[in-house]
């Protein structure tokens, strides 16, 4: 078995799946290192063999994390690392090191999977976008605040904007004007959402009139789900990408 760990800002999403034909054992989203230590162990009967990170943390996280991987579950986890290029992808960026790890590993899952020109809007901490050619060059991307990032700074810099999440999740069953601080700002950040991926898609129709895919992943990419019908939603994409840049037999 093999551990898969997508090392975000605010969350590790995690899967177990097997070595031989990649089925998935087990998976989930934690918000802490002991979390995710916890809900590995509670597996039945696992033994992992391998390991494989992407992250956007800190060295100094990461590292740690493997330090108690390698306690935990006596793995040495290998960690996803910036390249220039690779599976027919050149990576955009003047300085390829740059681009963030999620980001990268997304498009090579999007190419691997559209075979052709794609964009991926990926919805997380940040609200991300990154477009790949049809012959593989990635031409860069826009990288804006997401849904906690955008919520929490109303929520710091003005005085009267105060509510609970209970309150936020209901909010949102619907976008029409708000009648309470809650539902304006909840529903305005979720429109704000829709108004990124919309402008991308027509940003990939200018560059490749109707022939490409677009790809919506991330934590928030259920609240935009009707803002773009024609994306393939595919949570696990950075998986995609991970298992293609560390490869482990
Ligand atoms: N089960 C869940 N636990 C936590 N957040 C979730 C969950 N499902 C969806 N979300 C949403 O996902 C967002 C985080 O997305 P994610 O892609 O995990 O971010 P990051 O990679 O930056 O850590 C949160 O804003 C939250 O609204
Ligand atoms: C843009 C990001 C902060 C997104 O992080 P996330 O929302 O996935 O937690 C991450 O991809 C990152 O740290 N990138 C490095 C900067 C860049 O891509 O230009
Ligand atoms: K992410």
């Amino acid at each position: 078995m093999i551990l898969e760990l997508d090392c975000g800002n605010s969350f590790i999403k995690w899967r177990v799946i097997h070595a031989a034909d990649a089925t998935i054992v087990g998976g989930g989203i934690v918000d802490s290192d002991q979390a995710l230590l916890a809900a590995v162990s509670a597996l039945p009967s696992v033994r992992l063999k391998g390991c494989r990170i992407v992250s956007v943390r800190s060295e100094e996280e990461t590292d740690a994390l493997r330090g108690l991987l390698q306690a935990g579950f006596a793995v040495q986890a290998q960690v996803a690392l910036p390249v220039q290029e690779m599976a027919g992808v050149r990576n955009g960026y003047d300085d390829y090191q740059r681009l963030g790890m999620d980001r990268w590993l997304a498009a090579l899952g999007a190419y691997h999977l559209a075979k052709g020109a794609c964009l991926v809007i990926d919805l997380g901490t940040a609200a991300k976008a990154d477009f790949v050619a049809a012959d593989g060059e990635h031409l860069g991307g826009y990288i804006c605040p997401g849904m906690p990032l955008m919520r929490s700074q109303l929520r710091t810099h003005t005085r009267r904007i105060r509510y609970d999440d209970a309150s936020a999740e209901r909010a949102v069953s619907t976008l029409a004007p708000g009648r309470s601080t809650v539902e304006a700002v909840e529903r305005g950040c979720v429109l704000m959402l829709q108004g990124f991926a919309r402008t991308q898609i027509e940003q990939a129709r200018a560059l490749w009139g109707e022939s490409f895919t677009v790809f919506l992943t991330g934590g928030d990419a259920p609240l935009v789900r009707e803002a773009a019908p024609q994306a393939r939603v595919v949570p696990d994409l950075v998986f995609v990408g991970l298992a293609m840049a560390c490869p482990l037999d």
